[in-house]
Protein backbone atom coordinates (compact mmCIF):
# COMPACT_ATOMS: atom_id res chain seq x y z
CA UNK A 1 0.00 0.00 0.00
CA UNK A 2 1.04 3.33 -0.97
CA UNK A 3 1.44 5.73 2.03
CA UNK A 4 0.58 9.16 1.17
CA UNK A 5 3.84 11.93 1.45
CA UNK A 6 2.44 13.48 4.84
CA UNK A 7 1.43 9.89 6.40
CA UNK A 8 5.29 8.70 5.36
CA UNK A 9 7.01 11.97 6.56
CA UNK A 10 4.84 12.05 10.13
CA UNK A 11 5.43 8.45 10.60
CA UNK A 12 9.57 8.30 9.93
CA UNK A 13 10.60 11.73 10.82
CA UNK A 14 8.54 13.18 13.64
CA UNK A 15 10.52 11.03 16.20
CA UNK A 16 13.41 13.20 15.52
CA UNK A 17 11.80 16.75 15.49
CA UNK A 18 10.27 15.86 18.88
CA UNK A 19 13.54 15.49 20.54
CA UNK A 20 15.78 18.20 22.43
CA UNK A 21 13.52 21.37 21.33
CA UNK A 22 15.92 24.46 21.70
CA UNK A 23 14.25 27.68 22.97
CA UNK A 24 14.44 29.73 19.54
CA UNK A 25 12.38 27.35 17.84
CA UNK A 26 8.89 28.63 17.68
CA UNK A 27 7.46 26.61 14.84
CA UNK A 28 8.70 23.33 13.39
CA UNK A 29 8.05 21.02 10.24
CA UNK A 30 4.05 21.63 9.39
CA UNK A 31 3.87 25.02 7.46
CA UNK A 32 5.30 26.88 4.54
CA UNK A 33 8.79 27.41 6.49
CA UNK A 34 10.08 26.77 10.27
CA UNK A 35 10.15 29.54 12.58
CA UNK A 36 12.94 30.73 14.72
CA UNK A 37 14.05 33.20 17.50
CA UNK A 38 16.93 35.30 16.55
CA UNK A 39 16.48 38.29 19.09
CA UNK A 40 13.49 39.86 20.90
CA UNK A 41 12.03 41.83 17.93
CA UNK A 42 12.86 39.38 14.73
CA UNK A 43 12.14 35.57 13.68
CA UNK A 44 14.26 33.47 11.33
CA UNK A 45 12.05 31.63 8.67
CA UNK A 46 13.90 28.26 7.00
CA UNK A 47 12.06 26.54 4.17
CA UNK A 48 13.72 24.13 1.43
CA UNK A 49 11.95 22.42 -1.59
CA UNK A 50 13.90 20.06 -4.26
CA UNK A 51 12.73 20.31 -7.85
CA UNK A 52 14.05 16.89 -9.71
CA UNK A 53 13.61 15.76 -13.36
CA UNK A 54 10.70 13.91 -14.67
CA UNK A 55 8.43 14.90 -11.40
CA UNK A 56 8.77 19.01 -11.01
CA UNK A 57 10.04 19.53 -14.50
CA UNK A 58 10.18 18.07 -17.81
CA UNK A 59 13.70 16.42 -19.18
CA UNK A 60 15.40 19.17 -21.57
CA UNK A 61 13.26 22.01 -19.58
CA UNK A 62 15.28 25.54 -20.61
CA UNK A 63 17.90 25.88 -18.13
CA UNK A 64 17.45 30.00 -17.48
CA UNK A 65 13.96 29.29 -16.84
CA UNK A 66 14.51 26.05 -15.07
CA UNK A 67 16.57 28.04 -12.60
CA UNK A 68 14.12 30.71 -12.74
CA UNK A 69 11.38 28.46 -11.61
CA UNK A 70 13.32 26.87 -8.77
CA UNK A 71 14.29 29.63 -6.99
CA UNK A 72 10.95 31.29 -7.11
CA UNK A 73 9.05 27.87 -5.95
CA UNK A 74 11.19 28.46 -3.06
CA UNK A 75 10.78 32.30 -2.10
CA UNK A 76 7.23 31.65 -2.40
CA UNK A 77 7.17 29.82 0.45
CA UNK A 78 8.92 32.29 2.65
CA UNK A 79 6.50 34.98 1.02
CA UNK A 80 3.50 32.82 2.06
CA UNK A 81 4.81 33.61 5.59
CA UNK A 82 4.89 37.19 5.57
CA UNK A 83 8.81 37.40 4.86
CA UNK A 84 11.27 38.74 3.51
CA UNK A 85 13.95 36.91 1.87
CA UNK A 86 17.48 37.37 3.52
CA UNK A 87 19.31 34.55 1.43
CA UNK A 88 19.36 31.35 -0.16
CA UNK A 89 21.79 28.26 -0.84
CA UNK A 90 21.74 26.29 -3.74
CA UNK A 91 22.16 21.85 -3.81
CA UNK A 92 22.74 21.19 -7.38
CA UNK A 93 23.44 17.67 -8.56
CA UNK A 94 24.19 17.73 -12.47
CA UNK A 95 24.77 14.79 -14.87
CA UNK A 96 27.93 15.82 -16.29
CA UNK A 97 29.60 19.48 -16.77
CA UNK A 98 27.62 21.40 -19.82
CA UNK A 99 28.80 25.03 -20.13
CA UNK A 100 26.14 26.23 -22.35
CA UNK A 101 23.10 24.94 -19.79
CA UNK A 102 25.07 26.14 -16.63
CA UNK A 103 25.77 29.36 -18.42
CA UNK A 104 21.30 29.49 -19.08
CA UNK A 105 21.00 28.35 -15.26
CA UNK A 106 23.46 30.85 -14.06
CA UNK A 107 21.42 33.74 -15.85
CA UNK A 108 18.11 32.60 -14.80
CA UNK A 109 18.86 31.95 -11.09
CA UNK A 110 21.31 35.52 -11.53
CA UNK A 111 17.46 37.38 -12.19
CA UNK A 112 15.52 35.56 -10.05
CA UNK A 113 17.79 36.55 -7.04
CA UNK A 114 17.84 40.22 -7.85
CA UNK A 115 14.16 40.51 -8.25
CA UNK A 116 13.49 39.14 -4.93
CA UNK A 117 17.00 40.64 -3.53
CA UNK A 118 17.62 37.38 -1.95
CA UNK A 119 21.47 36.62 -2.27
CA UNK A 120 22.87 32.88 -3.24
CA UNK A 121 24.46 32.81 0.34
CA UNK A 122 26.00 28.94 0.11
CA UNK A 123 25.62 25.18 -1.15
CA UNK A 124 27.09 22.14 -2.78
CA UNK A 125 27.27 20.71 -6.32
CA UNK A 126 27.37 17.35 -6.87
CA UNK A 127 27.41 14.88 -9.94
CA UNK A 128 24.64 12.75 -9.94
CA UNK A 129 20.97 12.85 -11.85
CA UNK A 130 19.70 16.36 -12.25
CA UNK A 131 18.30 17.85 -9.27
CA UNK A 132 18.46 21.64 -7.70
CA UNK A 133 17.28 22.07 -4.15
CA UNK A 134 17.04 25.60 -2.56
CA UNK A 135 17.01 26.35 0.99
CA UNK A 136 15.31 29.62 1.50
CA UNK A 137 15.83 31.62 4.57
CA UNK A 138 13.54 34.85 5.73
CA UNK A 139 13.04 37.68 8.06
CA UNK A 140 9.46 38.75 9.95
CA UNK A 141 9.29 40.62 12.83
CA UNK A 142 8.27 38.47 15.65
CA UNK A 143 5.01 36.83 15.99
CA UNK A 144 3.73 38.69 12.99
CA UNK A 145 4.65 35.31 10.51
CA UNK A 146 1.09 34.09 8.34
CA UNK A 147 0.54 30.54 9.90
CA UNK A 148 -1.75 27.91 8.34
CA UNK A 149 -3.10 27.12 12.02
CA UNK A 150 -4.84 30.55 12.54
CA UNK A 151 -8.36 30.44 10.28
CA UNK A 152 -11.49 30.95 12.19
CA UNK A 153 -15.85 30.81 11.55
CA UNK A 154 -16.64 33.02 9.53
CA UNK A 155 -13.02 33.97 7.96
CA UNK A 156 -13.25 34.87 3.86
CA UNK A 157 -10.90 32.59 1.19
CA UNK A 158 -9.02 34.19 -1.31
CA UNK A 159 -6.79 33.43 -3.65
CA UNK A 160 -4.01 36.35 -5.81
CA UNK A 161 -3.46 36.15 -9.82
CA UNK A 162 -5.14 32.68 -11.65
CA UNK A 163 -5.57 29.27 -10.91
CA UNK A 164 -4.16 26.10 -12.59
CA UNK A 165 -2.07 27.91 -15.95
CA UNK A 166 0.77 26.12 -14.86
CA UNK A 167 -1.25 22.48 -14.93
CA UNK A 168 -2.79 24.13 -18.33
CA UNK A 169 1.10 24.58 -19.34
CA UNK A 170 2.39 21.35 -18.46
CA UNK A 171 -0.61 19.80 -20.73
CA UNK A 172 0.64 22.28 -23.62
CA UNK A 173 4.28 21.16 -23.19
CA UNK A 174 3.60 17.25 -22.90
CA UNK A 175 0.37 17.47 -25.80
CA UNK A 176 0.77 20.38 -27.96
CA UNK A 177 -0.85 23.46 -28.74
CA UNK A 178 -2.00 23.51 -31.89
CA UNK A 179 -5.52 25.69 -30.46
CA UNK A 180 -3.53 28.00 -29.18
CA UNK A 181 -1.91 31.58 -30.02
CA UNK A 182 1.93 32.07 -28.90
CA UNK A 183 0.65 34.80 -27.17
CA UNK A 184 -1.28 32.50 -24.62
CA UNK A 185 1.26 29.55 -24.82
CA UNK A 186 3.98 32.52 -23.53
CA UNK A 187 1.62 33.34 -20.72
CA UNK A 188 1.39 29.14 -19.38
CA UNK A 189 4.71 28.98 -19.70
CA UNK A 190 5.47 32.14 -17.71
CA UNK A 191 3.17 30.48 -15.27
CA UNK A 192 4.75 27.21 -14.94
CA UNK A 193 8.84 28.93 -15.34
CA UNK A 194 8.34 31.94 -13.71
CA UNK A 195 5.90 32.08 -11.26
CA UNK A 196 5.00 35.40 -9.58
CA UNK A 197 6.43 35.72 -6.05
CA UNK A 198 4.01 37.53 -3.56
CA UNK A 199 6.66 38.87 -1.26
CA UNK A 200 4.92 42.42 -1.23
CA UNK A 201 1.70 41.59 -1.27
CA UNK A 202 1.79 39.18 2.11
CA UNK A 203 4.29 41.45 4.21
CA UNK A 204 0.66 43.60 3.61
CA UNK A 205 -0.70 40.92 4.33
CA UNK A 206 0.45 40.28 8.09
CA UNK A 207 -1.90 41.33 10.80
CA UNK A 208 -5.30 41.04 8.08
CA UNK A 209 -4.81 37.61 7.11
CA UNK A 210 -5.46 35.07 9.93
CA UNK A 211 -3.87 31.93 8.34
CA UNK A 212 -2.59 31.39 4.55
CA UNK A 213 -0.23 29.02 2.88
CA UNK A 214 1.22 28.94 -0.94
CA UNK A 215 -0.94 26.75 -3.45
CA UNK A 216 1.78 23.72 -4.40
CA UNK A 217 -0.16 21.10 -4.53
CA UNK A 218 -3.73 22.64 -5.68
CA UNK A 219 -6.48 24.26 -3.73
CA UNK A 220 -8.30 20.56 -2.33
CA UNK A 221 -5.34 19.81 -0.66
CA UNK A 222 -3.26 23.13 0.21
CA UNK A 223 -6.47 24.67 1.80
CA UNK A 224 -7.47 21.34 3.49
CA UNK A 225 -3.89 21.92 5.38
CA UNK A 226 -5.06 25.80 6.58
CA UNK A 227 -8.10 23.74 7.42
CA UNK A 228 -6.54 21.03 9.71
CA UNK A 229 -3.98 23.18 11.48
CA UNK A 230 -6.51 25.69 12.53
CA UNK A 231 -8.79 23.03 13.55
CA UNK A 232 -6.18 21.61 15.46
CA UNK A 233 -5.24 25.11 16.95
CA UNK A 234 -8.88 25.81 17.56
CA UNK A 235 -9.77 22.29 18.62
CA UNK A 236 -13.03 22.83 16.56
CA UNK A 237 -13.91 21.59 13.37
CA UNK A 238 -13.29 24.08 10.51
CA UNK A 239 -14.58 23.25 6.98
CA UNK A 240 -14.65 25.54 3.93
CA UNK A 241 -17.43 26.46 1.30
CA UNK A 242 -15.92 27.24 -1.73
CA UNK A 243 -18.12 28.85 -4.75
CA UNK A 244 -16.51 27.55 -7.99
CA UNK A 245 -17.56 30.15 -10.36
CA UNK A 246 -15.40 32.77 -7.89
CA UNK A 247 -11.95 30.59 -9.16
CA UNK A 248 -10.12 32.92 -10.85
CA UNK A 249 -9.03 31.22 -14.30
CA UNK A 250 -7.21 33.13 -16.68
CA UNK A 251 -8.55 32.81 -21.10
CA UNK A 252 -5.47 30.86 -22.19
CA UNK A 253 -6.08 28.52 -19.13
CA UNK A 254 -9.99 28.03 -20.63
CA UNK A 255 -8.55 27.30 -24.13
CA UNK A 256 -6.27 24.39 -23.04
CA UNK A 257 -9.38 23.53 -20.76
CA UNK A 258 -12.75 24.09 -22.41
CA UNK A 259 -15.32 22.20 -20.56
CA UNK A 260 -16.59 23.98 -17.32
CA UNK A 261 -16.34 20.72 -14.82
CA UNK A 262 -12.76 20.12 -16.60
CA UNK A 263 -11.81 23.80 -15.65
CA UNK A 264 -12.66 23.43 -12.07
CA UNK A 265 -10.93 20.09 -11.69
CA UNK A 266 -7.59 22.10 -12.84
CA UNK A 267 -8.04 24.91 -11.25
CA UNK A 268 -8.36 23.17 -7.75
CA UNK A 269 -5.88 19.82 -8.26
CA UNK A 270 -3.99 20.99 -10.89
CA UNK A 271 -0.79 22.05 -8.80
CA UNK A 272 1.95 24.15 -9.40
CA UNK A 273 0.41 27.43 -8.91
CA UNK A 274 2.40 29.59 -6.24
CA UNK A 275 -0.40 31.89 -5.65
CA UNK A 276 -1.15 32.82 -2.17
CA UNK A 277 -4.38 31.30 -0.73
CA UNK A 278 -5.23 33.69 3.01
CA UNK A 279 -7.76 33.80 4.90
CA UNK A 280 -9.33 37.05 6.08
CA UNK A 281 -11.83 37.68 8.82
CA UNK A 282 -14.55 39.23 6.92
CA UNK A 283 -13.87 42.91 8.98
CA UNK A 284 -10.68 43.29 7.88
CA UNK A 285 -11.71 42.24 3.80
CA UNK A 286 -11.77 46.03 2.34
CA UNK A 287 -8.68 46.74 4.11
CA UNK A 288 -7.37 43.38 2.63
CA UNK A 289 -8.87 43.93 -0.54
CA UNK A 290 -8.06 47.62 -1.11
CA UNK A 291 -4.19 46.72 -0.42
CA UNK A 292 -4.03 44.10 -2.95
CA UNK A 293 -5.66 46.29 -5.18
CA UNK A 294 -3.04 49.39 -4.38
CA UNK A 295 -0.47 46.76 -5.67
CA UNK A 296 -2.11 45.32 -8.75
CA UNK A 297 -2.32 41.79 -7.00
CA UNK A 298 -5.22 40.39 -8.40
CA UNK A 299 -7.14 39.08 -5.09
CA UNK A 300 -10.31 36.66 -5.36
CA UNK A 301 -12.66 36.00 -2.94
CA UNK A 302 -13.20 32.41 -3.20
CA UNK A 303 -15.47 31.12 -0.06
CA UNK A 304 -15.99 31.30 3.22
CA UNK A 305 -14.76 29.24 6.11
CA UNK A 306 -16.83 27.40 8.06
CA UNK A 307 -18.42 24.67 11.22
CA UNK A 308 -17.62 21.30 9.42
CA UNK A 309 -15.42 19.53 7.91
CA UNK A 310 -13.33 19.28 4.45
CA UNK A 311 -14.08 21.10 1.69
CA UNK A 312 -17.63 21.72 0.13
CA UNK A 313 -17.67 23.45 -3.61
CA UNK A 314 -20.76 24.86 -4.55
CA UNK A 315 -22.14 26.83 -7.97
CA UNK A 316 -23.30 30.39 -8.32
CA UNK A 317 -27.09 28.58 -8.02
CA UNK A 318 -25.69 27.28 -4.56
CA UNK A 319 -25.81 23.75 -5.83
CA UNK A 320 -23.33 21.17 -4.90
CA UNK A 321 -20.44 20.41 -7.10
CA UNK A 322 -18.50 17.52 -6.57
CA UNK A 323 -14.42 17.40 -7.38
CA UNK A 324 -13.34 13.82 -8.55
CA UNK A 325 -9.43 15.18 -8.67
CA UNK A 326 -7.26 15.01 -5.53
CA UNK A 327 -4.57 17.70 -5.54
CA UNK A 328 -0.70 16.67 -6.26
CA UNK A 329 0.92 13.67 -4.12
CA UNK A 330 4.16 12.56 -4.07
CA UNK A 331 4.30 8.98 -4.41
CA UNK A 332 0.87 8.69 -5.58
CA UNK A 333 1.60 5.55 -7.83
CA UNK A 334 3.78 4.08 -5.69
CA UNK A 335 2.34 0.11 -4.57
N1 LIG B 1 11.67 14.91 5.45
C1 LIG B 1 11.07 15.85 6.19
N2 LIG B 1 11.43 16.06 7.47
C2 LIG B 1 10.85 17.01 8.22
N3 LIG B 1 9.87 17.80 7.78
C3 LIG B 1 9.45 17.64 6.52
C4 LIG B 1 10.03 16.66 5.66
N4 LIG B 1 9.42 16.76 4.46
C5 LIG B 1 8.53 17.75 4.57
N5 LIG B 1 8.53 18.28 5.81
C6 LIG B 1 7.69 19.37 6.31
O1 LIG B 1 6.33 19.08 6.04
C7 LIG B 1 5.64 20.27 5.71
C8 LIG B 1 4.94 20.09 4.38
O2 LIG B 1 5.91 19.93 3.35
P1 LIG B 1 5.67 20.48 1.88
O3 LIG B 1 4.42 19.95 1.33
O4 LIG B 1 6.93 20.24 1.13
O5 LIG B 1 5.48 22.02 2.19
P2 LIG B 1 5.52 23.20 1.16
O6 LIG B 1 4.34 23.00 0.24
O7 LIG B 1 5.36 24.41 2.01
O8 LIG B 1 6.84 23.12 0.48
C9 LIG B 1 6.65 21.40 5.73
O9 LIG B 1 6.55 22.10 6.93
C10 LIG B 1 7.98 20.68 5.64
O10 LIG B 1 8.99 21.37 6.33
C1 LIG C 1 7.08 16.80 -15.34
C2 LIG C 1 6.07 17.27 -14.34
N1 LIG C 1 5.05 16.44 -14.02
C3 LIG C 1 4.14 16.85 -13.10
C4 LIG C 1 4.21 18.08 -12.52
C5 LIG C 1 3.18 18.51 -11.52
N2 LIG C 1 3.70 18.58 -10.17
C6 LIG C 1 4.85 18.00 -9.78
S1 LIG C 1 5.21 18.26 -8.17
C7 LIG C 1 3.78 19.15 -7.96
C8 LIG C 1 3.37 19.69 -6.61
C9 LIG C 1 4.35 20.63 -6.02
O1 LIG C 1 5.56 20.00 -5.73
P1 LIG C 1 6.03 19.65 -4.28
O2 LIG C 1 7.35 18.99 -4.33
O3 LIG C 1 4.94 18.92 -3.55
O4 LIG C 1 6.16 21.12 -3.74
P2 LIG C 1 5.91 21.63 -2.26
O5 LIG C 1 4.47 21.32 -1.93
O6 LIG C 1 6.87 20.91 -1.40
O7 LIG C 1 6.18 23.11 -2.35
C10 LIG C 1 3.05 19.22 -9.14
C11 LIG C 1 1.75 19.90 -9.30
C12 LIG C 1 5.30 18.90 -12.89
N3 LIG C 1 5.48 20.12 -12.34
N4 LIG C 1 6.19 18.47 -13.81
MG1 LIG D 1 8.15 21.33 0.21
Amino acid sequence: MAIPEFELIRRYFSSAWQQAPVPELCLGPGDDAAILQMSATDQLLVSVDTLNVGVHFLPDSPPERLAQRCLRVNISDLAAMGGEPVGFTLALSLPDVDSEWLAGFSQGLAAAAREAKCPLIGGDTTHGPLSMTIQVLGKVPAGQAIRRDGAQVGDLIYVTGTLGDAAAALQVMQAGSAQLSSENVDILLRAFYEPTMRIEAAMQLRGLATAGLDLSDGLISDLRHILTASSARSRSNLGAEVNVSALPVSSAFKQVFPEFQQQVERAVSGGDDYQLCVTVPAEKARQAESLMADLSVPFSRIGEIVTGEGIQFHNEQNEAVLIHTQGYQHFADSV
